[in-house]
Parts: structure tokens; C-alpha cells; sequence
């Protein structure tokens, strides 16, 4: 179990993570969403001890990770694939990381069998290795103490589209056997079939976090696209109505499909679609919780942690 309770990261003017919390459960793989510098990577620093907190605690098992004996045997981490020594080979890495952490050099051959590392791959130095390889090679290290607990900053980095269904299983099956996994990436398809929890993260605060199917069945609006968006969008202000950009050139409207009608129909605007967005899963959460529209910004990004959207 992973538990963090109001984390806060301050650097000088920078507010990287303002009062984040969440709890990752044994047998769930949680996805932990948001774009570039939303304050992840930063975030899963704290809770692995790299990076002090301004405010706040986070725990795993129950203690914080810097207080726990051999952590490798408890939690596997991986937050950085390309921070591997690059004159070892991959072979070398896991070999060291078995001697450090204690556990039987058996499990070297084992794990790299597992995240499938060839033995020729394995002989390599990893200066040499592909990013996809590297994450493998990280994840393999992440593995090799047989924690119950996960923490992989973009693990999906990288790897090619049978390396992303590769580790999906992976994951999957962790899970399954009662494990925690805490997993990140700013590509919501990436994790949408393996998460059964999300924290989605903009701008250092959290904007919405919740199981699976209850994110999916929150009320989002409709998708609009018309043939001229900036004729769409002041129809859409002229009837009052609040739009943001769903970043593939329509809108998401929170207001029924009539009134949006309406309001193109009263300016002559010509539209090209007009649907429900939830029938698009969490793509359009994720977008609409990423590019609020300015009327929305302060609600979508209220720090206080409930369970699911706000
Ligand atoms: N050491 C630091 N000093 C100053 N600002 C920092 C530092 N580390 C992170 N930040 C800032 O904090 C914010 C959050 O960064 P962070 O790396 O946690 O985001 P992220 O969600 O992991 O992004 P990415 O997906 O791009 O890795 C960014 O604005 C970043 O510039």
C-alpha cells in the first residue's frame, strides 16, 4: 500500500506539487496521469525519499520509504531508465543489484527471461541499449528483490506496441497476486487497459481521481467540431455557453446537445460533428481536466482530495 497525505514540493517560485493525496491498494495497478509538468515525476520522487517534501508524508507498507530495511526487497522502483550506468552490462547491473539487495543470483537469469532480455542482449553493455530495452532492464531491476509494491515513472517509454502489451500483462498479473503498482505516463492509452485506479494530476494539484468505471461514468459534456472553429466558439460564447479545446480541433461543451445546436444554428454556424463525449472514455476527461477552458480552470484544479471528479 502506498499512501500519500497532502505532499506539497515548493522550489523557490515553483510550486511542483500543491497538496496532493492518494492511497494505491494491494491488488490494483493505479495510473498516475497527467501532460509534461504536471508534477509526477517530482511526486514519485517524494515518495521514494529522493526528494524531501515541502509539506505532507507519504508512506509505503505503512512507513516512510526511507525508514524501510533493503527497500528493493519491499518496493521496486523505477523512475529514470536512462540513469543506468552505461559501461555495464545489462547482465552486470542486475548481477550487482542482486549482490546489494541479497537475494539468490538465480534470480538474475530469471528476471531478464521475464522481461524478456536475451542472453546475447544481456551480454551487451547498456550504453548500447535501446530506451525500450533500458526500460526492460529497469523494470527486471525493479523486480529482482520480488517486492510487493511497484513505483515505475513512464516505464512505457520507449517500448514498441508488443513491449507496451508486454508490460501491461505484466503488470496485470502483479496486481493480480495482491500486489501495488503506482504507475505514471502523460498518454492516457497507455495505462487505460491496465489501471484499475486514476489520479490525474495538472499543474501540480489533483484534478480528479476515482475508480475506473466511476471516472467513466461522470457526466462530460458533448464534443462539438464544426468546418470554422472560431466561428463555433464565439457562437458558443454569444449562448453563454462554456467550451475547451479537446486538442484534436473540436470542443467539449459541458451543456446538452440541443443547446449547442441551437446556439450554431442561431449564428448559421455549420457543423461537422455533435455527440455525446462519454462515449469517448477517459481520453476526454483527460483532455477536458488538461485544457480547462478559463471558466473552469479553478474548479478542475480545487486541491481537496475526494474520490472522484470535482
Ligand atoms: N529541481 C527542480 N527545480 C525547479 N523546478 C523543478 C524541479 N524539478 C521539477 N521542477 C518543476 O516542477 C514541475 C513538475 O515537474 P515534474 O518533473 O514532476 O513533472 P512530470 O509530471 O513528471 O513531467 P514529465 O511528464 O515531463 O516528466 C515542472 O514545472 C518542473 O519544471
Amino acid at each position: 500500500m502506498i499512501s500519500v497525505e497532502n505532499l506539497t514540493k515548493r522550489y523557490r517560485e515553483v510550486t511542483a506539487v500543491e497538496n496532493v493525496s492518494f492511497r494505491c491498494e494491494p491488488g490494483t495497478v493505479t495510473g498516475f496521469l497527467g501532460p509534461n509538468g504536471a508534477g509526477k515525476s517530482t511526486t514519485m520522487r517524494m515518495i521514494c525519499g529522493l526528494t524531501p517534501p515541502t509539506t505532507g508524508t507519504a508512506t509505503v507498507k505503512g512507513v516512510p520509504y526511507r525508514r524501510i530495511s533493503n527497500p528493493g526487497r519491499h518496493v521496486g522502483v523505477l523512475l529514470d531508465a536512462a540513469a543506468q550506468h552505461s559501461g555495464r552490462t545489462g547482465r552486470e547491473t542486475l548481477a550487482l543489484t542482486a549482490q546489494i539487495l541479497g537475494v539468490d543470483q538465480k534470480r538474475v537469469g530469471q528476471m531478464l527471461d521475464r522481461v524478456g532480455l536475451s542472453t546475447k542482449a544481456a551480454k551487451r553493455r547498456v550504453g548500447g541499449y535501446s530506451l525500450g530495452m533500458r526500460q526492460r532492464l529497469g523494470i527486471a531491476q525493479a523486480l529482482l528483490g520480488d517486492p510487493s509494491v511497484l513505483i515505475l515513472d513512464e516505464p512505457a517509454n520507449g517500448l514498441d506496441p508488443e513491449g507496451i502489451h508486454w508490460m501491461r500483462s505484466m503488470l496485470r498479473d502483479f496486481a493480480d497476486r495482491g500486489g501495488t503498482v503506482l504507475l505514471s505516463s502523460h498518454l492516457l492509452l497507455e495505462v487505460e487497459a491496465v489501471a484499475d485506479r486514476f489520479v490525474v494530476i495538472a499543474g501540480g494539484r489533483v484534478a480528479a481521481q476515482g475508480a475506473k468505471d466511476e471516472l467513466l461514468t461522470q457526466p462530460t459534456g458533448v464534443v462539438v467540431r464544426a468546418l470554422d472553429g472560431a466561428a463555433l466558439q464565439s457562437a458558443l460564447a454569444q449562448a453563454g455557453l462554456s467550451a475547451r479545446p479537446d486538442g484534436q480541433g473540436a470542443f467539449v461543451v459541458d451543456a446538452p446537445a440541443e443547446a449547442v445546436g441551437r446556439a450554431a444554428a442561431a449564428t448559421g454556424t455549420v457543423l461537422l460533428e455533435l455527440r455525446q463525449a462519454s462515449g469517448g472514455g477517459l481520453e476526454e476527461l483527460f483532455l477536458s481536466l488538461i485544457n480547462p477552458s478559463p471558466a473552469d480552470a479553478p474548479t478542475v484544479a480545487a486541491p481537496a482530495p475526494q474520490e472522484t471528479l470535482r
